[in-house]
């Protein structure tokens, strides 16, 4: 074994302590800057033998089931439970803050608005039956082991305190030892759960696991490979005073708190807008919502998802017109001539971004934009864009929608001066 001495100087994009001191980097999971630590190591990796001196931020983990030192089992879920508070809100701005420096913005970024444990409504386990029955959790840290949880301090309480139900109900679904993905969504009316698997049911399994779920409280509908196998009633989701029944499967903002807080900054933004395009809305987050006061016209390209949004919007009265139009905006971006009549857009591309059509908008005269991300790095060549084409950053605030992780969820205020 390779052991080593290292002083931990920094905390990487992804949670790892970082020591400095060699030829290279070396990169240290659960560490902080300060610490001493003896690793075994294997290239630019080092894995934790002991800790010799902490540094100053470190602090004791919330969650048994966090780091090396778990009593129970090392749950890769969450990579920086053991950051003190403030150090951990400054790291993860500080990711914003590189990526916006990285592309030549000066911009101001604001203080990290802060997540509480138990508010992520959207859980996607990792599941797989063994010799001694359903392992339900998450997967270790670099690994495909699957690390059974008997709580997680992230999700909501409710699906806390239905994880024996749920485990239950993954025992039905597990076919053979393959593992397979089993995502949970905390609706209004009960969860919804999405099952990704490798594996193919026969129709006696699907009629199984149908039985299984009718016999479950609780359970809303469960699908599998994106075919319901059953639906008891309709998951529900509101936004604002508008309920959307989503798709299975279907993108959702991972905390309703985020959702709302995102849809607020979103709105107060583009509100005295008469006309807003709303690009990749999926459900309609930020559509049913800016609909109180203004037409939208919202575009994505998951039919399922715009269905939903204009089911939605039909049964609410009082609302603005709201038009939905399927279209792949990667392939086929909305044109600066398209984006003539409007005064308001939102965009909230997946991780990629949207590069083709951060042009579009940038050569476009419309005067407030909001851009929404999950992706700092892609958020910012897409806003630097939006600058090289007349747009002024005004605002930029980081949200903690993904505790505990290295993921940060970004919302930016532009104008342009017509
Ligand atoms: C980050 S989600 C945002 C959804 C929505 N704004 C919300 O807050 O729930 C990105 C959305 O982009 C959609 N999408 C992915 N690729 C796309 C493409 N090429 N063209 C249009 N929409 C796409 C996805 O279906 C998803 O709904």
């Amino acid at each position: 074994m390779n052991a080593r001495t290292l002083d931990i100087d920094r905390l990487g994009a992804q949670g790892d302590g970082i020591a400095d001191g060699g030829e290279h980097p070396t990169f240290v999971s659960y560490t902080v800057p300060g610490d001493k630590v003896t690793v075994s190591l294997n290239k630019s990796r080092g894995t934790l033998l002991a800790l010799i001196d902490s540094g100053p931020d470190r602090v004791p983990a919330p969650c048994p089931h966090f780091g090396p030192d778990s009593d129970i089992a090392e749950c890769g879920g969450c990579v920086v439970q053991h950051v003190a508070l403030d150090a951990y809100g400054d790291w993860k701005r500080d990711l914003v803050v590189s990526a916006l420096e990285s592309r030549g913005l000066d911009v101001t970024v604001a203080p990290l608005v802060r997540a509480e444990p138990g508010a992520r409504r959207r859980v996607v386990f990792a599941a797989r039956r063994s010799d001694r029955g359903i392992v339900l959790g998450f997967n270790k840290q670099g690994s495909h082991d699957i690390v059974a949880i008997g709580s997680c301090l992230v999700a909501t309480p409710r699906i806390n305190r239905e994880l024996d139900t749920l485990r239950k109900l993954a025992n039905v679904v597990a076919l053979g030892p393959q593992a397979f993905r089993y995502s949970v969504l905390d609706t209004a009316s009960g969860f919804d759960i999405a099952v990704d698997a490798p594996f193919k049911l026969s129709d006696k399994d699907r009629l199984r696991i149908a039985d299984a779920v009718r016999r479950t409280d609780g359970v809303a509908r469960l699908s599998f490979n994106e075919e319901v196998l059953l639906e008891k009633n309709p998951p529900q989701l509101n936004f604002g005073a508008v309920t959307v029944n989503p798709p299975p499967g279907s993108f959702v903002q991972a905390s309703e708190a985020a959702d709302l807080l995102m849809s607020e900054i979103v709105s107060g933004h583009l509100g005295k807008a008469k006309r807003v395009v709303d690009l990749f809305s999926g459900c309609g987050t930020f559509a049913l919502r800016l609909a109180t006061k203004s037409t939208v016209h919202a575009v994505e390209a998951s039919g399922p998802a715009l269905a939903s949004l204009d089911k939605a919007y039909r049964a609410h009265p009082g609302l603005r017109s709201v038009t939905v139009e399927k279209r792949d905006l990667i392939r086929r971006p909305l044109m600066t001539q398209e984006l003539k009549i409007y005064q308001g857009l939102v965009f909230d591309p997946p991780r990629a971004g949207a590069e083709v059509q951060a042009q579009e908008i940038a050569r476009s005269v419309v005067p407030k934009v909001a851009a929404v991300s999950c992706n700092p790095i892609t958020l910012a060549r897409d806003l630097a864009i939006l600058v090289a084409g007349g747009y002024r950053v005004t605002s930029v605030t980081p949200i903690d929608q993904f505790l505990w992780t290295p993921h940060v969820e970004v919302v930016a205020l532009l104008e342009k001066k017509v």
